[in-house]
């Protein structure tokens, strides 16, 4: 029997046509957490989420970089707005009904444009957000060079958001990228004061080793979410030594991002050289697939029954 309730991930009927009723996001991505821990993909675009939830996954990542570099073409340093990571969340939380877990930065700016924010993610259907103490121009957590605000600010950010919040399960993660910048006690006592100040789950950015994954988990009593982000700073681990720690999700927010864009290249370059794309066959999507994704033929067959419903006939 399953435990989720009703609207989560599991209902029998998975085709997306209207929200679920009655329970939020942040309850059905609450429910997985109790249950075990969530792989939660970085989806890059509508379709991608859709995959997602038919391949099995019980939640997704909006990712701000997968967003800032597969759809607006730009780096993940605090450029794009929150006016476009609000519509592009909402255009992925229509595709699916997964929990979307949504990166929301730095919170596009002070305590009072958190709280803002917070309502603005909870609207457009997100299960929760995280929000990083970094300061502006904010980077990837893998990279060098990072700044970052001082704990009080970071303090009032996450007071500003939990007071925001209208739906009591809507999941406030609190990111630190204090690992790489001030060392991984400092990361501790930041958690432990973000925790203080009502953050549901904590988000240690860029650890270095399985032990410190494991030191963060004994330290911090709270869910922890942890980013297997590649060719960043931490070791790509096993999703089930991450669960045993009792990490409660695990991020891969650019793995299909990257896996696609490679293949991209690789079609792209080849297609430029031969003259035809034939041996790609194969290795492409087949049309056949992709409108299975899309439910094509439902949305053909609501259409026929609408018309014949009517009693009249479509016009041509
Ligand atoms: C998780 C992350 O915030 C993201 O936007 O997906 C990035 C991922 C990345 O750049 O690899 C991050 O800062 O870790
Ligand atoms: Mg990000």
């Amino acid at each position: 029997m399953s435990l989720s309730p009703p609207g989560c991930h599991d209902q029998p009927d998975r085709r997306v046509f209207s929200p679920p009723v009655g329970v939020s996001a942040g309850a059905c991505l609450r429910t997985a957490w109790s249950e075990g821990t969530v792989m939660l993909p970085g989806v890059f675009n509508a379709l991608t989420a859709r995959l997602a939830e038919r391949l099995g996954y019980r939640g997704v990542y909006f990712s701000g970089g997968a967003l800032s570099a597969g759809w607006a073409g730009l780096p993940d340093i605090g450029l794009l707005t929150q006016t476009e990571f609000v519509e592009q969340l909402a255009v992925i939380v229509r595709a699916t009904s997964l929990p979307v877990l949504a990166d929301a930065d730095t919170g596009f700016g002070e305590a009072v444009n958190v709280g803002r924010t917070v309502q603005l993610y909870e609207q457009a259907g997100a299960a929760g957000l995280h929000l990083e103490d970094q300061e502006l121009p904010k980077r990837c957590g893998h990279l060098s060079g990072k700044r970052l605000i001082d704990p009080a600010t970071m303090v009032a950010k996450i007071r500003a958001a939990v007071q925001a919040r209208r739906d009591p399960a809507f999941l406030i993660v609190a990111r630190t990228d204090a690992r790489s910048v001030e060392g991984l006690d400092a990361a501790c006592d930041r958690a432990r004061r973000y925790v203080e100040a009502g953050a549901d789950a904590v988000f240690p950015e860029a650890l270095e080793s399985l032990e410190e994954f494991a030191r963060f988990a004994r330290e911090i009593p709270v869910p922890l979410v942890a980013n297997m982000t590649e060719f960043g700073k931490s070791p790509l681990l096993e999703f089930r030594d991450l669960a045993a720690l009792g990490y409660k999700a695990v991020l891969y927010p650019l793995t299909a991002f990257r896996a696609a864009m490679h293949a991209a290249e690789a079609i792209l370059t080849e297609l430029r050289q031969v003259g035809h794309q034939r041996d790609w066959l194969s290795r492409m999507q087949s049309r056949a697939r992709l409108y299975d994704l899309l439910d094509y033929r439902d949305w053909e067959e609501r259409d026929r029954a609408l018309w014949s419903a009517s009693g009249s006939e479509r016009p041509s």
